[in-house]
């Protein structure tokens, strides 16, 4: 080879050592700290490479290897930033710029057609009215407020959930999938039914007796299937959408839509049957608030509006966080609970001590019962549900501590790893619901819960009243009425087997609820 032709192909190898430079290694000025981008998937790939199973601890990884809580990534082409430390999310999660949401195509795909709806996963004038219109009416029909005759409503479903743990044996047929004799129930099964019933009523003012329930438990499967398969960074179909029809991924694909599309149809069903006896001068539940206002509503170009798609996407948002999240929730508290059984003692203790046996728990007793209401903080703490909460987007050019980001940037915020942070919490992996107690009165000390698993600012979790509400009373009703064993045949849970989907939490597993003193035995 002449001289000239190897100082060519030299100029040639050191020009594609820059071009990998520039596009894998060189980050934009004032950018966070994070690692080089892997071809095609850049970032992305290489959380998948370090924990497939939890991208949230993929990145908790990355941030302790560049000793940094601002996390700078690429995701497919996409500038990400993930926050790890307490204050500064709170900074910034309460700063308008970051409101918007990205089009990601895992949120499409709930859509038959793939349209952009719902409130989680849109933004701008559209989802301030939306999320306005939702709690505004919601709140009419007893969501997430003290409403004596909710209330009431609510304990009755929680009266049926006794009895079924209390049966020998599911009575129907679609009940023998999830109970076994002698109090012995599926997680997260078991809850989804109660769960379903306590938001229908909210939403639809009618609740399906046990007889009728089975496309309850279908609904929340289908919505279980959903949550556990999604992720909180997209999924791979967002940055490579016809991956879809690529082997092994249509598997995966398959199950999402299998899981939107399910859920859809149950709530298809139940607003067509209001809509068959709609009548606008006699408004009886939300869904007819919605009907009367998509009637009034002249739509505008490209807004989303108040048609059929928009209502059964807005209800998905809220229906599989008020059953799936929740009874996901309570679930790992179990574990916790047949993990700590000191813990269990203590609540049992308390109840017995405030609450009347012969009635179940109101929300009344809650000022009375700070241990269990410090527990359930401490579920919530420790294992954080949507660990990664959802991502949001910059609407303009944002500056904070010394970085410049770009409009059009994701943010992801660690809401896991903030509930987790040892500088804050001191031992945050023990499960320890005393630190929420005044050390001298026992009382609960609300400023000391500096967790975040609702999110804060505009964003925050419409959810949170109606969870904390409703989590109590799931809570102190079983405390009041059970023991809570493993399955003789089981060992002790192992939370490394948990996964991480939209949701973290367990695979399926059974528990045995054992009556205390014969006060299982309700109707
Ligand atoms: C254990 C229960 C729950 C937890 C831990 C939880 C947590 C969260 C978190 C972390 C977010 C993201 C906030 C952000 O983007 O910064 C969120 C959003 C949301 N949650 Fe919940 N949630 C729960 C229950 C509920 C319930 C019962 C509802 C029913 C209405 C609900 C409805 C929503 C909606 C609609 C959003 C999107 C809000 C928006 O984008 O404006 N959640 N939730």
């Amino acid at each position: 080879m002449s001289l000239v032709s190897a100082l060519l192909w030299i100029a040639i190898a050191l020009l594609l050592l820059y071009r990998f430079y520039l596009k894998n290694i060189k980050r934009p000025p004032n950018y966070p700290p994070g690692p080089p981008r892997l071809p095609i998937l850049e970032d992305y790939g290489i959380l998948l490479l370090l924990n497939p199973r939890h991208l949230h601890r993929a990145t908790a990884r990355l941030a302790n290897f560049y000793r940094t809580k601002v996390l700078g990534l690429s995701l497919a082409g996409t500038p990400a930033i993930v926050v790890r430390d307490g204050d500064t999310a709170r900074k910034l999660l309460t700063r308008r710029e970051l409101d918007g949401r990205p089009d990601i195509f895992v949120a499409r795909m709930r859509q038959q057609e793939f349209k952009l709806r719902g409130i989680s996963f849109i933004d701008g004038p559209d989802w301030k009215e939306q999320r306005w219109f939702f709690l505004r009416h919601l709140r009419d029909y007893g969501f997430g407020r003290r409403s004596e005759q909710y209330e009431q409503l609510v304990e009755d479903e929680l009266q049926k959930l006794v009895g079924l743990l209390s049966s020998a044996h599911g009575r129907y047929e679609y009940e023998c999938d999830f109970v076994r004799e002698a109090g012995i129930v599926k997680c997260p099964d078991v809850f989804l039914v109660t769960l379903s019933n306590i938001f229908l009523q909210v939403v639809i003012g009618e609740r399906y007796d046990r007889a009728n329930a089975k496309s309850l438990l279908k609904a929340g499967r289908k919505a279980t299937l959903f949550a556990r398969n999604a992720d909180d960074y997209g999924t791979i179909f967002t940055y490579l959408p016809w991956l879809r029809f690529v082997f092994p991924f249509t598997i995966k694909y398959n199950k999402l839509r299998s899981g939107a599309m399910g859920l859809n149809h149950f709530l298809e069903v139940i607003i067509d049957k209001q809509m068959q006896t709609f009548d606008p001068n006699g408004l009886r539940n939300f869904v007819d608030m919605w009907l009367r206002e998509s009637r009034n509503h002249v739509p505008q170009n490209n807004q989303v509006g108040y048609d059929n798609d928009q209502l059964v996407l807005a209800l998905a948002d809220c229906f599989i966080p008020a059953t799936v999240g929740i009874a996901i929730q309570l679930s790992m508290l179990l574990e916790r609970l047949l993990l700590n059984p000191n813990v269990l003692s203590r609540m049992h203790q308390e109840v017995d001590d405030a609450v009347d046996s012969e009635r179940l728990p109101t929300l009344d007793d809650r000022v009375n019962l700070p241990y269990t209401e410090a527990t359930i903080r401490e579920a919530l703490r420790i294992d954080t549900l949507i660990p990664s909460g959802i991502v949001h987007r910059t609407q303009q050019n944002v500056s904070f501590q010394e970085y410049n980001v770009k409009e059009n940037t994701l943010f992801l915020f660690d809401l896991d790893g903030i509930n987790n942070q040892t500088e804050v919490w001191g031992d945050p992996r023990t499960f320890r619901p005393d630190r929420f107690l005044d050390e001298q009165t026992g009382g609960l000390v609300l400023s000391k819960d500096r967790s975040l698993p609702f999110s804060v600012g505009k964003r925050e979790c419409p959810g949170q009243t109606h969870t904390r509400n409703i989590m109590f009373l799931v809570v102190a009703t079983l405390v009041q009425r059970f023991d809570v064993r493993p399955r003789e045949s089981d060992r002790l849970p192992d939370l490394s087997t948990r996964q991480t989907g939209l949701l973290q939490g367990p695979n399926d597993f059974w528990v045995q609820f054992v009556p205390r003193r014969g006060n299982g035995s309700v109707k």
